[in-house]
């Protein structure tokens, strides 16, 4: 069993535009408690983490309501411009404080359904793994190619044999997630999540099947849906 130590990145300086909300999606509520709020402790219950980063938007005004806020294990910095930005800037943040070969967990903060026996899964997977990997959920549904037209129309069916969904955490170590984000930012790759710039560094990160119900809570249905998947834990 590894003897690293493992850290918590929860990107949270995310506006939500396709949520259409009044607020940033991470701080709408779901049973009266903030989303951030719920995502953060669901993690930190664990017990795994030394510590925990949360990049927050330069504008972000509500931080200090939550219950996070008065939580002495978790530290904020400034986002970015889009995801991987904030979480290198995390990243950064954590300079001094976290070994090159320590365990890093990036969990979006939209993510608030995600299971512990996901987590424990994920890391008892990996954590003697020379990459890392991410959870992720084999497509279950038929998946169609379209045009670009007003009305989309079918161009193709994809293959969906070897298709997989990302989730997070996605858990790569220090070191080589700040490497891989600075050189796929530097040479404007898209990074959409973690593995993508370990894999353009030339890395095969692992896929851990986790459960489909850890939603990204991204467009209005979603809240209500995360909310029944929270009310069955
Ligand atoms: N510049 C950004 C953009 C996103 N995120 C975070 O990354 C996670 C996943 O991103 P996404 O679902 O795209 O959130 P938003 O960017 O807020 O949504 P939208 O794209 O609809 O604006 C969220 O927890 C979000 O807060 C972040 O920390 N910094
Ligand atoms: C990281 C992620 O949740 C994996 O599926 C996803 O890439 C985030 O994408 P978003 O457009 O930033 O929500």
């Amino acid at each position: 069993m590894s003897h690293s130590n493992f850290w918590l990145i929860v990107p949270a300086a995310g506006v939500g535009h396709r949520m259409q909300a009044e607020c940033p999606k991470q701080y709408l509520r779901i049973e009266n408690r903030f989303i951030l709020d719920i995502t953060l402790s669901r993690l930190l219950d664990s017990g795994l983490f030394t510590g925990c980063m949360v990049p927050l938007n330069a504008a972000d005004h509500r931080w200090q309501g939550t219950d996070a806020s008065n939580d002495d294990r978790i530290q904020t910095c400034s986002g970015g411009a889009e995801r991987a930005d904030s979480v290198l800037a995390a990243l950064n943040a954590l300079t001094g404080q976290v070994a090159a070969d320590d365990w890093v967990l990036v969990h979006d903060a939209a993510r608030p359904c995600v299971h512990p026996s996901d987590l424990a899964n994920l890391v008892s997977t990996l954590s003697d793994h020379p990459v890392g990997g991410l959870l992720a959920t084999p497509v279950a549904d038929t998946l169609k190619k379209a045009d670009r037209g007003q009305l989309p129309e079918v161009v193709g069916t994809v293959d969906r044999s070897q298709l997989w969904r990302a989730l997070t955490p996605q858990m790569f170590r220090y070191s080589m997630l700040i490497e891989a984000l600075e050189t796929a930012l530097k040479e404007a790759q898209p990074v959409t999540d973690e593995s993508s710039a370990m894999e353009f560094s030339g890395n095969m990160p692992v896929l851990v099947e986790g459960r489909p119900d850890n939603i990204k809570i991204t467009v209005p249905a979603d809240l209500d849906l995360a909310g029944f998947i929270l009310s069955r834990f």
